[in-house]
């Protein structure tokens, strides 16, 4: 069993980095470059997606192929509830330990409050989370849902609904970009009754060493599509792109969007699943809201048929349960992704 370790916030207190932290020769470095550069791709409007504009779409495309990172704009989210969610994660991160560790998670726990307590390698995360399972609904394990602050879970509850909508829309659009027909991604998601929704709260408390250490490691998410709601004013995300490290600029009013690896898989490598990572600011803490959907672990899941040609030939196998790939690899040190190219 792994073994709980102290959440972040508390370490903070004694001021004082516990060498676990520090970052060592283990840890998977890139950009000896220089500092990494504001990354310059253009957002998207989701409005336009929705009436079938085809410069969004091909924006789209260009953004998913290259990048695997868009920020959506104009997404129909009211911007007061982005704010309450924020505020909400803000808040509920403040309480006492007492309060928080009425949530916490247990031995095996994926769910609840603590300290990123999974398999690793290298150095720590810096990085305290509160993990829970939104759909299906009858999956909802309420005991780790917070009661305080008093609105955290009917907020919550409105805030994935209408996640939900987007993610359907996008998925559509992501179809036509490449011009299947527009249900051909809801394989990998496409019911709430079925598929798999989880709300991940981080939590990246300010480090008087933020160079030293990084808030999560560098990692492609396991999902399908990640949509992340970042911090409004600090700013942390990095992802990858030809080898370089790019910072993800903060757009108060837009959802990231992050391709998983089981849509690298099903788009057969056009869409990327990109490296991303989190770092700490030495001065304010920081928060985001991770929205990971994935699908059912019943399904299959393998490169559409559409598009496996000559050119393009199969690069991936199918699979039923990507998340056991994923946690077996973390040892090693290797992308969870690579194991399940064909070679
Ligand atoms: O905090 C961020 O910006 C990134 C979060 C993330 O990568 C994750 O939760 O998987
Ligand atoms: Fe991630």
């Amino acid at each position: 069993m792994a073994p709980t370790l102290m959440p972040v916030q508390e370490i903070l207190q004694s001021d004082v980095v516990p060498k676990g932290y520090l970052l060592t020769k283990d840890d998977y470095q890139l950009g000896k470059d220089g500092p990494p550069s504001l990354m310059d791709t253009a957002t998207i409007d989701f409005s336009l997606l929705y009436s079938s504009s085809p410069d969004e779409l091909a924006k789209l495309r260009v953004a998913l192929t290259s990048w695997g990172c868009v920020q959506l704009v104009n997404h129909g989210m009211p911007l007061s509830l982005l704010d309450e969610v924020r505020e909400m994660s803000k808040q509920f991160f403040k309480q006492p330990l007492e309060e928080k560790e009425k949530y916490s998670s247990k031995g095996e726990d994926l769910e609840g409050y603590g300290n990123t307590n999974a398999v690793q390698r290298g150095s720590l995360n810096w990085n305290d989370k509160l993990h829970l399972q939104v759909y299906p609904e009858d999956k909802r394990q309420l005991q780790f849902w917070p009661e305080n602050p008093r609105h955290f879970r009917t907020t919550l509850h409105e805030y994935s609904k209408k996640n939900l909508m987007i993610l359907r829309t996008l998925l559509k659009a992501m179809a036509r970009s490449l011009n299947l027909e527009e249900e051909r991604f809801f394989e990998l998601w496409g019911d709430e009754n079925e598929d798999n929704t989880h709300a991940r709260f981080n939590f990246y408390p300010r480090c008087p060493m933020s160079d030293q250490v990084v808030g999560l490691k560098p990692h492609g998410d396991g999902t399908a599509i990640t949509m992340l709601l970042q911090d409004k004013e600090v700013e942390g995300l990095q992802v990858v792109k030809d080898d370089r490290w790019f910072r993800v600029p903060v757009i108060p009013h837009a959802l990231t969007i992050l391709v998983g690896d089981q849509m690298e898989i099903a788009s057969n490598g056009v869409f990327k699943s990109p490296t991303h990572k989190a770092v700490v600011n030495p001065q304010y803490d920081r928060m985001s809201l991770a929205m990971l959907f994935i699908p059912s672990l019943d399904r299959e899941i393998g490169p559409l048929d559409e598009l496996i040609n000559e050119e393009r030939p199969q690069l991936y196998k199918r699979l039923k349960d990507y998340g056991q790939v994923y946690t077996q690899s973390i040892p090693s040190g290797k992308r969870p992704i690579d194991m399940m190219k064909i070679n």
